[in-house]
């Protein structure tokens, strides 16, 4: 068997030209552009490509994005009244601070400034623990990318085995919450799981993102599974590198995502949906507010004669 190729861009086309229309609506109807701000702290080479990345694909489908540029001594006051000033700010949508900070920042902290309507990434306390309960109101990009790849392949999860292996705060424990909610059976791994194998060969879907490369060779697969690829490992030359052995894993899944081009895409195109999300949900809150008043005003007339 050689896998079908799950093609990040492909899809990811897909939902931007969408993305772009809901653009156009929102223009049409409410004469909001979506505006997503990014917080860069210091010069992390490899956050600087993101960032930018990011940016080209606001461009793509009419979103303003405007990238802060902080330096990397900022304080931590500094940078929480930075994006308290965001949070106030009528014309901004969302706003995303580019992970890793500089050590002398909390992390948590940080994110938790950010207001809970305008956290596109996902990653305030509110929207992480609204995985939970299902109270979300922004998902985080990546595992919600995954998720929309799925579906869009016609992949089902319901009563499926997911392995997932990593657990982090980004991807591993997000993704696990949200195929919980889809009702697959879900094993979580590391790593450094002892006998990795014995969870990974159950996988109907088996969704890896450990950061090791070539974590997953052809017999930790079972056959016919559909092996997503969340690895972002770059070489000694540079060249881009997931945790799943492409080439011996191919032969016996039915699907799998490559890297690049597959995951990644999936990424920042869900960063452009939770943007033009935030910017329906302001707009339309708005609305209601401009509504109540003038109903108010309407009450205030009919009562003052
Ligand atoms: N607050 C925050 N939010 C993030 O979403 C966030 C972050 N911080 N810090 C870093 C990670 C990493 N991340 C990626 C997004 C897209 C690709 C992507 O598009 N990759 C392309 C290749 C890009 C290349 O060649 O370097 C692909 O896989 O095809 C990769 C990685 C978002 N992150």
């Amino acid at each position: 068997m050689s896998a079908r190729i799950l093609d990040g861009r492909d899809i990811a086309r897909d939902i931007r030209a969408e993305t772009s229309l809901r653009v156009a609506d929102l223009a049409a109807s409410a004469g909001v552009v979506p505006h997503l701000v990014v917080i860069l702290v210091g010069e992390n080479p490899a956050s600087r490509v993101y960032v930018e990345n990011k940016a080209r694909a606001c461009a793509q489908v009419g979103i303003k994005s405007t990238l802060v540029r902080l330096d990397v001594g900022i304080s931590a006051q500094e940078l929480i009244c930075e994006i308290e000033r965001l949070n106030r700010s009528p014309d901004v949508h969302g706003i995303l601070v580019q992970l890793p900070l500089p050590p002398h920042h909390d992390i948590q902290a940080v994110l938790r400034t950010i207001s809970i309507h305008k956290d596109v990434d996902g990653f305030h306390l509110y929207n992480v623990g609204g995985l939970v309960v299902g109270k979300t109101i922004f998902s985080p990009c990546t595992p919600y990318g995954v998720m929309r790849m799925l579906d869009h392949a016609a992949i089902p999860v319901e009563g499926r085995n997911v392995t997932i292996v990593g657990a982090s705060n980004i991807v591993g424990k997000p993704m696990a919450l949200m195929m919980m909610a889809r009702e697959a059976t879900v094993s979580v791994c590391h790593a450094k799981t002892r006998d990795l194998a014995q969870y990974t060969i159950l996988a109907d879907i088996l969704i890896v993102a450990a950061g090791v490369p070539k974590l997953i060779g052809a017999q930790m697969v079972r056959t016919g599974a559909a092996v997503i690829d969340v690895g972002i490992n770059r070489d000694p030359q540079g060249k881009l590198q997931g945790d799943v052995d492409f080439d011996a894993v191919r032969t016996k899944a039915s699907c799998i995502t490559p890297v690049p081009g597959g995951v990644g895409p999936m990424t920042v195109t869900m960063l452009l949906v939770n943007t033009v999300s935030a910017a329906e949900r302001i707009a339309a809150n708005a609305t209601m507010h401009s509504l109540r008043r003038s109903d108010l005003k309407a009450d205030l007339s009919v009562q003052l004669g």
